[in-house]
């Protein structure tokens, strides 16, 4: 063995894989160091889409990492590219490599998306905000829908929402609680994705092929606006 390789396996058994993680960034304090491991896993399930690596992406969907990831994320509303096929479970973030992300002007120019950022705690500013887009979109009626893995037919219910669509009125939906993803698909095979949270506001022009699925939270509590019946909208 020449030196180079001593001085490596030296190094392997004096700092094991899981200390080296959490030595290295000591001086940015204990708590975020901590969570390193964890932005690690994250990272590489959103890095990867291949069948391989998406095995290597937290397998529990309600994984610590994704919960600590969102909540890092500030609340502000997150748009990135998708790979086009994603493999493995459409509740992980499939991005593009490199990842490519969108700011809201960025969606609305590209694809006609609007986003709005609703404070649910401020009754006054959120009737007013939805009063102009109901106004806007022709809105007639509303109703509450909620998704979660409590439900018997969970699974299937997102089989059928993850199938593209495309609708002959817009579709306005205003997260309440929890967290879902809308695809939108402005070039075939070319898919944006936007997570929502609590009061994020997304209006999707009519006729845009899109799609739904949860986050791994698996739960989304939404408010969503018809022009039409809500029983024509499944
Ligand atoms: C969970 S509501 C999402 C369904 C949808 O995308 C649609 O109705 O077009």
């Amino acid at each position: 063995m020449d030196n180079c390789n001593r001085r490596l396996q030296l190094q392997i058994l004096i700092f094991p894989a899981s200390r080296r993680v959490s030595r290295r960034p000591i001086a940015i304090g204990r708590g975020l160091t901590s969570l390193l491991p964890v932005f690690r896993t994250a990272h590489a399930a959103s890095r990867f889409g291949s069948p391989s690596c998406a095995e290597k992406a937290p397998q529990n969907p309600s994984s610590r990492a994704f919960c600590l990831v969102s909540r890092l994320s500030f609340g502000v509303m997150q748009i990135w590219c998708m790979e086009p096929y994603p493999c493995g479970d459409r509740r992980l973030p499939h991005h593009v490599f490199p990842p490519k992300k969108l700011s809201p002007d960025q969606l609305a120019q590209k694809t006609g998306v609007q986003y709005f950022k609703v404070d649910l705690d401020d009754t006054v500013a959120m009737k007013k905000r939805l009063s102009r887009v109901k106004a806007e979109r022709n809105v007639s009626s509303s109703d509450v829908f909620t998704i979660s893995e409590s439900i018997a037919d969970f699974n299937d219910k997102l089989e059928e929402f993850y199938e593209p669509q495309q609708r002959a009125d817009d579709v306005v939906s205003l997260v309440i609680d929890g967290s879902c993803y809308y695809d939108v698909e402005p070039e075939e095979d070319e898919w944006i994705r936007v997570q929502l949270e609590r009061g994020d506001l997304l209006v999707i022009p009519k006729g845009l092929s899109h799609r739904f699925t949860t986050t791994p939270k698996n739960f989304v509590q939404m408010q969503r606006f018809f022009s039409k019946k809500p029983d024509t909208q499944g």
